[in-house]
């Protein structure tokens, strides 16, 4: 080797970017770079004064119809294969060691040896936790990944996973391969799918599925004010609070869900 060709090139160095997915696709961008989602685009705002954004967003919510029918398809040849599954949610924000993580491997373990595939969020927390529960009990563990204006990574303990652009057919998912829902303490995210879950339930468009709220100290407060104020404002009855489950332990959670299947003529 010449003394020339061991000196380092001279190679620039590689700019420090950001790298998110859009849908299946990888990039890369400048930091600070408009990463609008496809979420985000699809919700966007147009001036109903400007007919040529008009016309432009007609156009491409016609092309995108196509997408979210592939996204759709890819979903459910995905899940197909899936056999009996409960959907956990909870806070993406728990970190390992503590109280609530590790409620959420046990669950996930409890889950799995009871022969339910686990399926969340894909994500960190305590999606990453009840994955990581399923996989140590050698249960199926799916993780259905959602474009974020952030890098997404799906937890490294699971066995299935999805990126999806659009929030309602991820959504779909959660639902459709699931026969009950366990929530542990989350906030907004959780909520909203808490919540989405029990409308489904409560007016019939599944049906009905045990949803068990885990975590007395979270829950008990949420469940007073129904109580208190929706039930008693005459805004639910009182068999819609029926429709909830709150509980402490993964196994109570296991045997509802156990008994509801039971009950269904399942298992
Ligand atoms: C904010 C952080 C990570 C975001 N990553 C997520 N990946 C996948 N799914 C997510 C993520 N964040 C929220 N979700 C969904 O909402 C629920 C949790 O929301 P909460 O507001 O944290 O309660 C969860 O069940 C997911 O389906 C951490 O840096």
């Amino acid at each position: 080797m010449s003394p020339d060709q061991s000196e380092s090139p001279d190679v620039p160095e590689a700019p420090d970017l950001e790298t998110c997915y859009v849908g299946p696709v990888r990039v890369r961008r400048e930091p600070g770079e408009s990463s609008k989602t496809t979420d985000r685009r699809l919700l966007e705002w147009v001036d109903p004064n400007d007919a040529d954004l008009r016309a432009e967003r007609t156009m491409r919510d016609s092309w995108r119809v196509l997408r979210i029918q592939s996204e759709f398809v890819a979903g459910f040849d995905a899940m197909s294969e899936v056999a009996e599954a409960v959907t956990v949610f909870g806070s993406a924000r728990l970190v390992p060691g503590s109280a609530d993580y590790d409620l959420a491997v046990r669950l996930g373990a409890a889950l799995g040896e009871a022969g339910y595939a686990v399926i969340t969020g894909g994500g960190p927390g305590a999606m990453e936790a009840a994955n990581r529960g399923a996989w140590d009990a050698g249960a199926q563990s799916i993780g259905l990944n959602i474009e974020l204006p952030f890098e997404q990574h799906l937890n490294e303990w699971v066995d299935m996973g999805m990126h999806f652009r659009y929030f309602f057919v991820r959504k779909t998912m959660f639902v459709k391969y699931a026969q009950a829902f366990v929530c542990l303490p989350g906030g907004f995210g959780t909520l909203d799918e808490m919540f989405e879950a029990l409308t489904l339930v409560q007016t019939k468009k599944v049906v009905r599925f045990p949803i068990v709220l885990i975590g007395r100290d979270h829950w008990t407060g949420l469940i007073d004010w129904m109580r208190e104020v929706l039930l008693a404002k005459g805004m639910i009855s009182p068999d819609d609070l029926e429709l909830l489950h709150v509980v402490d332990e993964p196994s109570e959670a296991v045997d509802i869900i156990a008994a509801a299947a039971a009950g269904r003529g399942g298992r």
